[in-house]
């Protein structure tokens, strides 16, 4: 049992009616999950207006309303708090419900278009390595020390956010690395969180179908570094040419790192190979499994990060060239009959783009590059026809298939792609709805020494079509194939 006003502390409330000296159960912004004495916050969300539900709230136990609208019949024994925003109250409130666990653990959080769960991923393996328990919150895993637990989000509401890391300060982490999404950031589902760094690795288009224009998009990602503290570091790529504009109006130190120019930290590519890469962070060299420029700066992002967080340069470059590839993020696989799997979560044009350009920079013989990707259903569709485009440009031949098509008709999705195919690319590519059949017919296409890259779906180990999800791992898949061929 918790009291109340415990609870609202830091809460700016506008008005109450009732006693905010009850004691109450839990807290839940989804009626359907309220119990006896919990409090429910009514959020006026993308679809629905969570104030229709607050009499369903009631009749399931909730004895106090959070809302911005106090409805016009007022029941008794209930209390009824007015805020001006329910998502931020929501989000102050699970961290005192959990005892603002934030505070007690060195949270750090990753934001970008594409790099989030790949760095937060490395940082969490590299400060594991370096002897701390860590927690991890991702798009693919949320982990507590060695512990696993299912994600369902990039970056969860506040209450899993927060339960999350009070199970992390209980199982003695030191460290969170936390992906965060501009979804998240929209939504204040980081409300009253305690940043001790917050990063940014870059900006490209995606999600428009939310934000509906790029400024808009820009403006979610910067809210994050504005609302971090004073005492907070504020780490941004300047390569990106709005990684100044994040830090712009921030009151925390700010830092800076960079492959091109001046920076408070400097890399450079001396080598790169399918099989690794030989970079220089600071004027120290060394070696790293992962491949492609996008993941030199992921890597010295987790280095600036350790140093920020008080290693040395040596402990530090000595644990990140230890590091291995993350699951679905250029993750390689060579066959028999020496053919080339990447698979990879380029899911952006940008992404896209910058895969195949890895993958071409790392090409010294006449090896085919073959690239198989498709769109996600009930996503930004914006992206369609310029992945279209990538794809055929810039690889030897592409066949365009399905992603996950969700409630959307696949072929519908795959006309969009093919819209972006410029006139003198027609004949290099083929579009084939079945994503296997897709796999299959590159394998027989692919020469020895061909690189087949299977894009957009990386880590997945599902697809999902007309709203079901059918096992689905792009790796698997071409590793069974190429098994069953000579
Ligand atoms: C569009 C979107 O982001 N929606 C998220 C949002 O839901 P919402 O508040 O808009 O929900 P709503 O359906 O409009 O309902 C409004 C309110 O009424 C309540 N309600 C509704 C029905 C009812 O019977 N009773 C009830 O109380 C709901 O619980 C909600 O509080 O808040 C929910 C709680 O945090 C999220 O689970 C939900 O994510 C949906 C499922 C989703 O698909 N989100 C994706 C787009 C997303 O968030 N992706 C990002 C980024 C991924 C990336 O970077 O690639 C992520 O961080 O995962
Ligand atoms: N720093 C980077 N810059 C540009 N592209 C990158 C970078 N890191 C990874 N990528 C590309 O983006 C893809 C997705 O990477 P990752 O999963 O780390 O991003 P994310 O930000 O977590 O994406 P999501 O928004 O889906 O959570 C990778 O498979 C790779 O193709
Ligand atoms: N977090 C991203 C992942 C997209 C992955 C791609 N495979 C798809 O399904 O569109 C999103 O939900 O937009
Ligand atoms: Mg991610």
């Amino acid at each position: 049992m918790k009291i109340l006003s415990d609870l609202l502390y830091k809460v700016a409330i506008e008005k109450v009616i009732g006693n905010v000296k009850t004691s109450v159960n839990n807290i839940s912004f989804d009626s359907r999950k309220i119990e006896h004495k919990d409090i429910f916050f009514a959020i006026k969300g993308y679809d629905l207006d969570g104030h229709k539900y607050i009499s369903t709230a009631i009749e399931n136990g909730a004895t106090v309303i959070i809302c911005e609208d106090i409805p016009s019949e007022i029941k008794e024994n209930i209390t009824y708090i007015k805020v001006s925003n329910t998502s931020i109250a929501l989000g102050i409130t699970a961290s005192n419900f959990y005892e603002n666990p934030s505070e007690k653990i060195e949270l750090i959080g990753i934001t970008g278009t594409n790099g989030k769960t790949t760095t937060t991923t490395l940082l969490y393996n590299l400060f594991t390595q370096l002897g701390f328990k860590c927690a991890l919150l991702s798009t693919i895993e949320n982990k507590i020390a060695n512990q696993t637990l299912n994600s369902n989000h990039t970056t969860p509401d506040p209450i899993t956010i927060n339960k999350i890391l009070a199970l992390a300060v209980e199982n003695n982490c030191k460290y969170a690395f936390m992906e965060v999404s501009s979804h998240g950031i929209h939504q204040n589902r980081l409300a009253g969180l305690n940043f001790k760094i917050g990063a940014f690795t870059n900006i490209t288009h995606d999600h428009l179908d939310y934000h509906k224009t790029f400024a808009n998009y820009i403006a979610a990602k910067k809210k994050f570094f504005d609302e971090l503290p004073k005492n907070a570091i504020a780490i941004t790529n300047i390569d990106d040419k709005n990684g100044w504009v994040m830090l712009q109006n921030t009151k925390a130190k700010k830092i800076t790192y960079s492959l091109k120019s001046n920076s408070d930290f400097k890399g450079k590519i001396i080598e790169n190979r399918l099989d690794g890469m030989l970079l220089q962070f600071n004027g120290n060299e060394f070696w790293t499994s992962l491949s492609g420029k996008f993941n030199a700066y992921n890597e010295l992002l987790a280095y600036t990060i350790a140093i920020e967080l008080g290693f040395s340069s040596i402990e530090a470059l000595t644990a990140i060239s230890k590091l291995q590839r993350v699951k679905g993020r250029f993750e390689t696989y060579i066959s028999k009959q020496n053919i080339y799997i990447i698979v990879d979560y380029a899911h952006t044009p940008d992404a896209l783009k910058n895969i195949i350009e890895a993958i071409n920079q790392t090409r010294t013989r006449n090896e085919q590059l073959i690239t198989i990707f498709g769109c996600g259903g009930h996503r930004d569709k914006s992206k369609r026809p310029e992945m279209g485009n990538i794809a055929t440009q810039l690889s030897d031949f592409t066949i365009i298939t399905s992603d996950n098509p969700r409630d959307e008709v696949p072929d519908e999705i795959i006309k969009e792609i093919e819209a972006g195919v410029q006139a003198q690319n027609t004949n290099k590519y083929i579009s084939i709805t079945d994503r296997k059949q897709a796999i299959k017919t590159a394998i027989k296409i692919a020469k020895t020494k061909d690189i087949i890259l299977i894009a957009g779906k990386g880590h997945e180990n599902y697809q999902e079509i007309n709203g079901e999800k059918f096992p689905f791992d792009d790796m698997t898949i071409a590793q069974e194939l190429l098994k069953n061929i000579n």
